[in-house]
């Protein structure tokens, strides 16, 4: 068609880089992690990133890995996904067989959530726990629920 661009970007890459923009919003100084929920017509339905609950001031919260139970970050902070699901403010039927584009491979809590909420797809960026017991696990719940994974390649 005359005059049609046609170097357009993919919807693979639109949903990864409203990923990685909310991914800027995270205050966690060690790793950012963003999340964009995409229903079957390439409709955003949420997006979301790591982050402190409503309440904890994320300026104030330590964001430290203490080992300690009371003041490790990792047991406060919520994982970007589960804040794209809990972001979204229309019926859970509308993220039947939807993908998430994660710019880190979920974590197994993630895993089994996104499996719950109906998700049918994972898209991600990094993988840098691949090799961990939680990588393991992930993946495990991920196969076992006949969720299909796979890396995308974008810019940052
Ligand atoms: N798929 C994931 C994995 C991790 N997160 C969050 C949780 C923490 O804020 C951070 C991980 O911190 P680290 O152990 O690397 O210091 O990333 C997430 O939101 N989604
Ligand atoms: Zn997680």
């Amino acid at each position: 068609m005359p005059g049609k661009r046609d170097d357009v970007i993919s919807w693979d890459e639109f949903f990864m880089r409203v990923a990685i923009a909310a991914k800027l919003r995270s205050k966690d100084p060690n790793t950012q992690v963003g999340a964009c929920i995409a229903d079957t017509h390439h409709r955003i339905l949420s997006v979301g990133y790591n982050g402190t609950p409503a309440g904890l001031d994320d300026d104030e919260f330590p964001w430290e890995s203490t080992g300690d139970p009371l003041t490790d970050k990792h047991n406060y902070v919520i994982h970007a996904e589960a804040n794209a699901i809990l972001n979204y403010r229309g019926s859970l039927k509308d993220m039947a067989g939807a993908t998430v584009y994660v710019t880190l491979f979920p974590c197994h809590e993630c895993a089994k959530t996104l499996v719950q909420a109906g998700v049918g797809e994972v898209v991600y960026l990094d993988d840098k726990y691949h090799d961990t017991e939680d990588g393991v696990v992930s993946r495990s719940i991920l196969d076992r629920c006949a969720i299909s994974y796979r890396q995308v390649v974008v810019a940052e």
